[in-house]
């Protein structure tokens, strides 16, 4: 199993895989009975990367191979983070995986596992710098936050990047009943929304039959909010993979239309296989760039789920945080905007536009949305909402705009 994780988190750290989707295609090749261990530490592993690093640096100075480093990380993990394993097979484990490739380096991981402790890992003295390492994040990150929400808002947000989230279900109500999850599998939490306690929700047979899809809670509360009614026209402007477009359509009981466009061909076959897999005739996806919907027409509802820096989802896409930089987040913004200014000419009067994004960053949120006010008076604010990174949650942004009559201005 642990030689099963040692690949999957070369390929994140070292190739640039997404860590969902590895999971995702690669879960099944680890035995069933391994996999929420091994779920674990791949997840954890790559929580705390930085500082797991750090711990590491303490005590090994010379250059050691990538394989040996990730080795040593995840070893590390589980000393530090996982009490039901014990330490001597964690660095038994550790050493047999060595010799495998690099014999010659099995004697240092041995005594490095030996040696490391939690309580003798020094911090730097300088609260903001202390916290980037304890979480594994950039510290321009942590004096941003701390900027624009304050110190314990920060910290806290911080510590729930760290855990490992649960899987969410979505119930589709148009093909399945409530009694179908009245069962030990699922939990249910709000509404159609459900913890599911399996390991691999693509094979259980109720994601087969089109009876649920995966989807947090936030996520399904930006879809909620969008206020989608059955029989009306909806554009969503970045639709792939589709998971508000189908949890919109279920909402509509499958009668209207929703207009679901993304910029990649590939990524809108996933919207129209999952259309297809949830068996929703009202949605017509379509490849396009947002910026540039030209002959589209007037919609009731237009979502606009902007492509973002991902800071609200760090517990769920851990590997953001190995490749986060302050100048992709800026370059998203003039994006982001122009994507909401081209979405705004397709609501009809007294129509809603949601804005949306996973991120926990006001440039990319409440800026957006007051820039925009400042130069469209012909939309008003209704409500704009933070969801922070919180117990069993990710973190999201929306804010929903009226478009005013004519007559009204
Ligand atoms: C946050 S994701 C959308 C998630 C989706 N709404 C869902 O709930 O499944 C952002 C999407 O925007 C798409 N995108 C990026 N730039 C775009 C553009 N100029 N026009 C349309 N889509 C774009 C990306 O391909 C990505 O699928």
């Amino acid at each position: 199993m642990r030689s099963w994780v040692l690949e999957a988190l070369i390929e994140v750290i070292c190739h640039g895989q997404y860590s969902n989707l590895y999971l995702k295609h690669h879960l099944k090749e680890c035995p069933s009975k391994d996999r929420a261990l091994a779920t674990h530490i791949f997840y954890g592993t790559l929580q705390n990367y930085g500082y797991l690093n750090y711990c590491v640096n303490q005590y090994v100075k010379k250059k050691i191979p990538n394989r040996v480093r990730i080795l040593l990380l995840m070893s590390v993990y589980q000393l530090f983070f996982l009490d039901k394993v014990p330490a001597y097979a964690i660095v038994n484990e550790a050493v047999t995986l060595t010799k495998i490739k690099n014999p010659s380096l099995s004697g240092l991981v041995n005594a490095f596992l030996h040696r490391v402790k939690q309580k003798d890992i020094l911090l730097p003295d300088q609260e903001e710098e202390a916290l980037s390492i304890l979480y594994s994040v950039p510290s321009w990150l942590v004096y941003m936050w701390k900027a624009q929400y304050g110190i314990q808002q920060t910290k806290t947000m911080l510590s729930w990047t760290q855990q490992i989230l649960p899987i969410y279900v979505r119930r589709n109500a148009l093909c399945s009943t409530i009694e179908d999850f009245e069962n030990s599998m699922f939990t249910s939490i709000q509404d159609d929304l459900y913890i599911y306690h399996g390991n691999d929700v693509a094979a259980h047979p109720y994601y087969q039959q089109g009876k649920m899809s995966i989807q947090d809670i936030g996520s399904y509360e930006i879809a909620c909010f969008v206020d989608a009614k059955p029989g009306m026209h909806v554009l969503d402007t970045c639709a792939a993979p589709g998971t508000k477009t189908m949890a919109m359509a279920e909402r509509m009981k499958d009668t209207g239309q929703i207009v679901s466009v993304d910029l990649h061909a590939h990524r809108v076959q996933l919207i129209e296989n999952d259309a297809k897999r949830l068996h929703l005739q009202i949605v017509k996806a379509l490849c396009k760039d947002a910026r540039d919907l030209e002959n589209l027409g007037l919609f009731d509802r237009v979502l606009c789920d902007v492509p973002c820096s991902g800071y609200g989802i760090l517990a769920r896409k851990p590997d953001i945080r190995l490749r986060m930089k302050p100048e992709d987040m800026d370059a998203l913004i003039p994006l982001q905007q122009d994507i909401l200014e081209r979405g705004s000419l397709h609501v009809k009067e007294n129509g809603i536009l949601v804005y949306s994004t996973c991120t926990i960053n006001k440039k990319e949120n409440e800026k957006q949305i007051q820039s925009f006010l400042k130069k469209h008076t012909d939309f008003v604010l209704l409500e704009e909402k933070t969801i922070f990174p919180n117990k069993g949650q990710d973190g999201f942004y929306m804010a929903k705009l009226e478009k005013q009559q004519d007559s009204l201005l």
